[in-house]
């Protein structure tokens, strides 16, 4: 065995304010993140909705203390995963690599070749698969690696998701019961699971398996933490006019308050690394929410961090892609319907004078449009929230 590597792959977040704008422009510059009918049109619109947007987000940024914590966090989880893996006798350099912020894939993969590493996994730390964040990441390395000799000759694998591992439903239940049983009245506990969303043409009509693999894992946690307590899935965090996976969180909520629900825990399922959607979204818009409506006690899971149970069945993770066949970007899951995923696409495919022509005057319209709206902060798309 020649040098091993571990890639850890995440999303990033801000770690200032000044880096709100820039980190939502590469997210909304993402077509796996927001799809538009034209690739030239991404690059303007993310500029423009990052301009509109950042101030809120900054707003929610400083109510955690001015940045997000994902760096520290996924930094501190890759340095447990090496030292258990060298306690398991497997000598591996873990590297990091975020799609939409710092230290970004590009460095790992810079680092990776320096360390002239031989043999690499690619480890997402989502248990679930989404073609919006495991699935980005996989293009984007995909991409890299087609134009780099030096990368090709690295002996890759990827894992492309891991939900259903026994290890990380453990480590979940553990902390489930773990909070459960600080509460007065742990049975009557209503386990509500919130999931990040994502546009439901992704699940419809591009086949994103994310919704199955959540349904899934929810059940498996379930049945792993063995306890009579009811439970409810839900998806938060919507983005935009389009409609998302149901139900949305902050409809559950209110829902089950109204039902008579008094105690309230909720499992964030993800993510395993507190950020913002966790300690801004539930820990504060969901508990008011949750108060508003009635819930006389609400109660969060804290994220798997660096839980010793997690990090052990990453560090087992990484030994068993070791010892298995490899998996590369090719066999991983793809939109099953390409047209109707990158619609830019077949429009280019389809180029005609006349597409080029319509091209020009709805880029004009477009672009006056958006002027028209930075100027007076009103417009179509403040109506619809993405501004
Ligand atoms: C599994 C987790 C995630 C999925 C699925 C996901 C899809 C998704 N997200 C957006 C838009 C935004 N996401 C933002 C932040 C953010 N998203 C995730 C995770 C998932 N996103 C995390 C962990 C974070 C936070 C990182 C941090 O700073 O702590 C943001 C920026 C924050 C804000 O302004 O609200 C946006 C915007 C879309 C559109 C999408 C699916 C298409
Ligand atoms: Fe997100
Ligand atoms: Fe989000």
């Amino acid at each position: 065995m020649g040098r091993v590597g571990v890639l850890l792959l995440n999303l990033g977040g801000p770690e200032q304010l000044e880096d709100v704008r820039p980190f939502l422009y590469n997210l909304f510059s993402d077509p796996e993140i927001i799809r538009l009918p034209f690739t030239w049109l991404q690059k303007p619109l993310a500029w423009m909705i990052a301009t509109m947007r950042h101030t809120k987000s900054q707003e929610n940024y400083k109510e955690i203390g001015g940045g997000s914590p994902l760096r520290r966090i996924t930094e501190e989880q890759a340095v447990a995963l090496e030292e258990k893996l060298g306690e398991k006798g497997n000598n591996a350099q873990v590297y990091v690599g975020m799609r939409y912020w710092h230290p970004f894939t590009e460095e790992a993969l810079a680092k990776i070749k320096r360390d002239r590493i031989d043999e690499l996994v690619i480890l997402p730390l989502y248990p679930q698969f989404s073609i919006s964040t495991s699935g980005s990441s996989f293009r984007l390395l995909e991409r890299i690696w087609e134009d780099d000799p030096e990368l090709q000759k690295i002996d890759y694998t990827v894992v492309p998701s891991w939900y259903q591992r026994s290890g990380y439903l453990q480590a979940m239940a553990q902390l489930i019961a773990q909070e459960l049983d600080h509460c007065p009245n742990p049975d009557q506990v209503h386990i509500f699971f919130s999931a990040h969303g994502v546009p439901l043409k992704y699940v419809e009509e591009a086949g994103d398996p994310y919704q199955a693999e959540i349904e899934r894992c929810t059940e498996l946690i379930m049945k792993t933490l063995n306890r009579p307590n009811p439970h409810t899935l839900a998806y938060q965090s919507r983005v935009g006019p389009v409609e998302w996976l149901k139900p949305y969180t902050e409809e559950a909520i209110p829902e089950l308050a109204q039902q008579g629900v008094e105690d309230l825990l909720v499992v964030p399922i993800s993510f395993v690394s507190e950020h913002i959607e966790t300690l801004q979204e539930i820990d504060m818009e969901y508990r008011e929410l949750a108060e508003e409506s009635g819930i006389k006690n609400f109660y969060r899971v804290p994220a798997l961090n660096t839980h010793p149970v997690f990090i052990n069945d990453l560090a087992d993770m990484v030994v068993e892609a070791l010892e298995s066949p490899s998996v590369h970007f090719s066999e991983v899951v793809r939109p099953s319907k390409r047209v109707k995923m990158y619609p830019q696409e077949r429009w280019e495919w389809g180029m005609t004078t006349a597409a080029e022509v319509w091209n020009g005057r709805l880029a004009m319209i477009g672009i006056v449009a958006v002027i028209v709206e930075l100027i007076t902060g009103q417009g179509p798309l403040h109506f619809i929230g993405l501004l």
